[in-house]
């Protein structure tokens, strides 16, 4: 139940001049400056008054002096202002009040002529507010009546010399009580009425019975305070919810000095009653408007009566009427005064709601009810809105010759259409390509400790702590791989909204083209797009910068090794050679180090397709929106590893192929058993050429290298066997997986090495028998293997630089391959478990043998156990490595065994050893060496 406080609304009615007043010329006193402002007792216009040929200034020179004092209320009504005027601003907004469930009142004040009753009752031609208002109260209760059920009863009374009548019964004097409800009329009973008709005749019967008198001031005066109230019993149908009000019309009794009425004997003794009631009244008024708590309703019978509409709950409006003639200036001026401080009244008014014993379950129903049907409506609104508005835009697109403010109209709301759309991808594409720059930088930096890493196997004075510094290491790139694979959520998320971006502005484009502004529109597209172009350049800018600061830094250390490396091979060298201890791997190694210090492409570490992809490392992405768009997973363009394969052993993975694409084209070839020549980049060619350069190198030796056994460049997979998968192969994304195409990718190495077919060939002491009386294998091909061929592969240090590494043998069938290799071996007198431990890890496929890793010789590092899901590439290296470390331990062996045999003076079965420098077939081999060398045996 809410309450509200409010003032009491104070209108004046000043009333036209009467004949009688007329007749006297009296004085206008009062001059009504504006609806809500008077000046009582302004200046005369034109009302000079000259005496004897003199003009003075007062007419009334004995009693008043001008007071002009202007006054303010909330209605001011002047002489032309009719009863209907006074019913639509004062008592409209009552009788609204009256349905809402408030308590409304409204009583006329003044002195005797003022024009109460006019106001109040009216006449024939010009009905009074009472009339008006209960017209107007019955015409809302049948536009109500669907909702809500009436009963109105009405009650009229009247307090005359202090006694209480009811003017509808004529019955004696009534009793004022008070109860919980306020002041209570004893006795009175309501006449209930259904029609405006009704009341209209009960108000006429008890006007009649009205007491009135004619005095001086007014023939019809009423001598009594009539109080007329309808009361209204509303009743809610659907809720059931009651409310009870009351609304009150009180016609008082004239204000006047009994000296102005004239009044002797009974009159006299009429008007010190409503002297006393109104006295009483204008009591209560000065302490209502003061703020008192304690007010003295009791003091009179009206003031009791009144009490609810002055100072309780009740909305009331008092109007005062009041005469413009000079006659009643007393009056008047009492009136006005007794208005203003009604003014000053608060009443606290609250809706006059009954309880009802409706349940509460009921009302909770109701509730929820309504509120279903407020959402509903609210849905209806929001969608005759969206109506409303594709209407309007198809009225201004359909409107032919559209005026300039509604051209400018529309293309305010395309121009805000495509600023937000161009915002929204501006922001997912600066958070994507960081995202992305941000992978690469990571992929990047572990490739370069991947590179670190491999150094550090070699480059350890006693492998004491090697152990723990690649641990260390490997941490490190456990830690990229995670930033990595956490990154990939936010990565998608953006990725998405980029498209997102990118599909809302192709439907703005579609919309534009149809839009009467296309022309312009399209404009400002294009310069949206070359905006976001730049941005992009930008972005791409900073990144490659990024990188090529971090490759700067990398290559500054990498000199700085390489200075320090160079330094320590010379001295080496030197030693070497002036201790007559440079053998032939050495002296290859050498002889490489120097052509790639070079930078000669004869040997060739990274084919085509493996710089295009360094090159795309780089590369974010191409450079249109749509290509960043549609790329699906970071892997397309992530960072490949280089091959480990130069892991400073002599072991000859010379090139690898780089990439996915080239891995899985070399896949296929392996798979189908096939290879093609552009795949591999064969050394056999480029020998001579190579040779030559390597002549004028400061590591001179004679050439030694065979040409009939050729080394081949190959990868086994993409990246090749020693390659590690990019970074973000290892965490997939749930959409790479579902492509499935990229896995093969992160596969290949293992799937190719378990898909190889590592043959067993179990040397018989038989067959050693019989390939020893071979000293010459015969070719597949028809070639006689020369005497060359065999010297690389007779060299039991050959052995362990081709283990892990492809060749080609002249032959189309493998098995051809197979025994030739093996006859190589066996000629070589190579151990036959050596040669059986060999075999075991080669592999022989279209005329080319390959020394591989099988699966039961991989291990995983327990450091990897429950960190990044890294594919453990590094334990391929080790498996080389032991299986080099075999042939190398028999080699060893072998150089121990002939040490010994040519001390001990005994035949050993197995051929001498050679010398660091005695891997030639003849002297004139030898000789031309050492020639080369500056070696002169003394
Ligand atoms: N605004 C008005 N326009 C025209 N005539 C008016 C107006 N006000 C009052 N009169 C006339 O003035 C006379 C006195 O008015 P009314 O009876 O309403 O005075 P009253 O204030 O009720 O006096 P009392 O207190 O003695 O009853 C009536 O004849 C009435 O028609």
């Amino acid at each position: 139940m809410s309450t509200d406080s409010r003032k009491i609304r104070v209108a004046v009615r000043v009333r036209p001049f009467n004949e009688r007043e007329l007749e006297g010329n009296p004085r206008n006193i009062i001059k009504v400056l504006d609806k809500s402002t008077l000046m009582f007792d302004p200046d005369e216009d034109e009302d000079e008054f000259f005496f004897h040929g003199v003009k003075l200034t007062h007419r009334d020179i004995t009693k008043r002096v001008k007071k002009k004092l202007t006054m303010e209320y909330d209605d001011v009504f002047d002489n032309t202002a009719t009863n209907n005027d006074i019913f639509e601003v004062c008592m409209k907004p009552l009788v609204q009040s009256v349905m809402n469930g408030y308590n409304c009142s409204v009583f006329v004040y003044g002195a005797t002529g003022a024009g109460k009753t006019h106001t109040m009752l009216g006449n024939e031609t010009c009905p009074g507010i009472t009339f008006l208002t209960v017209k107007e109260l019955f015409r809302q209760i049948e536009s109500l009546s669907e909702v809500r059920k009436f009963d109105i009863g009405i009650s009229y009374l009247e307090v005359y010399n202090e006694l209480v009548m009811n003017l509808l019964t004529k019955s004696g004097p009534l009793k004022l009580r008070e109860d919980s409800h306020g002041v209570v009329v004893s006795g009175l009973v309501l006449k209930q009425i259904h029609n405006a008709t009704e009341l209209l005749e009960l108000l006429a019967l008890g006007n009649r019975n009205r007491t009135q008198h004619p005095t001086d001031a007014n023939a019809e005066s009423s001598r009594s305070h009539a109080i007329f109230q309808v009361h209204i019993r509303m009743v809610e149908k659907k809720t059931g919810q009651k409310r009870a009000v009351k609304l009150s019309m009180i016609d008082l009794a004239g204000s006047e000095r009994a000296a102005s009425t004239k009044g002797v004997g009974i009159r006299f003794k009429e008007g010190a009653n409503i002297n006393k009631s109104l006295l009483a009244l204008g009591n209560c008024i000065n302490k209502l408007a003061d703020g008192l708590k304690h007010i003295p309703y009791r003091d009179s019978n009206l003031t009791r009566i009144l009490k609810d509409s002055l100072g309780g709950n009740c909305q009331t409006v008092m109007i005062a009427n009041i005469s413009p003639s000079s006659l009643t200036y007393d009056d008047t001026y009492n009136t006005l005064k007794y208005a203003s401080r009604a003014k000053k009244i608060r009443t606290t008014v609250r809706q006059n709601i009954v309880p009802s014993n409706v349940p509460k379950e009921f009302l909770v129903k109701k509730v929820n009810e309504q509120a279903e049907e407020l959402e509903r409506l609210r849905a209806k609104v929001a969608d005759l809105e969206e109506q409303l508005r594709k209407k309007e835009q198809e009225a201004a697109a359909a409107a032919p010759g559209p005026s300039l403010a509604l051209n400018a109209t529309l293309l305010n709301t395309w121009v805000s259409r495509i600023d937000s759309c161009y915002a929204s991808m501006r922001q997912a594409l600066q958070h994507l390509i960081a995202l992305k720059s941000k992978e690469k930088l990571l992929n990047m930096r572990v490739k370069l400790k991947e590179q670190a890493e491999t150094i550090a196997r070699i480059v350890t004075l006693d492998g004491s702590h090697l152990n723990e510094d690649i641990a260390k290491m490997e941490a490190s790139v456990d830690r990229c791989g995670k930033q990595v694979a956490n990154q990939q959520a936010d990565k998608t998320r953006w990725q998405e909204r980029f498209r997102q971006s990118l599909r809302s502005r192709n439907a703005l484009r579609k919309e534009i083209a149809q839009s009467e502004l296309a022309t312009v529109l399209k404009g400002i597209l294009t310069g949206k797009d070359a905006e976001i172009e730049a941005l992009q350049a930008t972005l791409y800018k900073e990144h490659v910068l990024q990188m090529s600061f971090t490759y700067a830094q990398e290559n500054k250390l990498w000199h700085n090794i390489m200075v320090l490396s160079g330094d320590i091979i010379q001295q080496n060298y030197l030693l070497l050679r002036s201790m007559d201890r440079l053998d032939n791997v050495t002296y290859d190694k050498l002889k490489r180090l120097v052509k790639l210090n070079q930078r000669q492409r004869g040997v060739t570490f990274f084919d085509d397709d493996c710089k295009q992809q360094d090159r795309n490392d780089i590369d974010l992405s191409s450079n249109s929106l749509d290509d960043i768009a549609n790329l699906s997973d970071c892997s397309e363009d992530a960072v490949d590893f280089p091959p480990d394969g130069e892991d400073g052993d002599g072991s000859t993975m010379l090139s690898v192929v780089g990439g996915a694409a080239g891995g899985a084209m070399k896949r296929s070839k392996l798979n189908d058993g096939s290879e093609s020549e552009p795949e591999t980049c064969s050394l056999q060619g480029d020998s001579a050429k190579e040779d030559t350069a390597t002549d004028r190198n400061i590591f001179k030796k004679p050439k030694m290298v065979s040409r009939t056994m050729s080394f081949k460049t190959t990868s086994l997979a993409g990246g090749g066997i020693l390659s590690r998968p990019p970074i973000s192969r290892r965490t997939p994304t749930k959409q790479a997986k579902a492509m499935g195409k990229t896995t093969a990718t992160t596969t290949t190495t293992a799937t190719v090495s378990h898909r190889l077919k590592v043959p067993r060939l179990v040397v018989s002491q038989a067959m050693m028998d019989s390939l020893s009386k071979k000293k010459v294998p015969q070719s597949p091909s028809g070639d006689i293997a020369d005497k060359n061929k065999l010297n690389v592969s007779d060299d039991s240090s050959g052995i362990g630089s081709i283990a892990n590494s492809t060749f080609d043998i002249c032959s189309n069938k493998d098995s051809e391959t197979e025994s030739l290799f093996s006859n190589v071996l066996v000629e070589s007198n190579v151990d036959p478990q050596v040669l059986d431990k060999v075999l075991r890890r080669a592999s022989m496929k279209g005329g080319k043998m390959t020394l591989s890793v099988s699966k039961e010789n991989r291990k995983k590092s327990p450091k990897r156990i429950g960190k990044s899901p890294r594919t453990v590439n590094r334990s391929t290296s080790r498996t080389n490595s032991s299986a080099s470390s075999v042939i190398n331990r028999y080699r060893m062996m072998k150089a121990k065994d002939g040490q010994a045999s040519t001390s001990g003076g005994t035949s050993a079965a197995l051929p001498k050893p050679r010398a660091a420098n005695n891997n030639f077939d003849s002297d004139s081999d030898r000789n031309r060496h050492n020639r080369l060398m500056g070696i002169v045996k003394k």
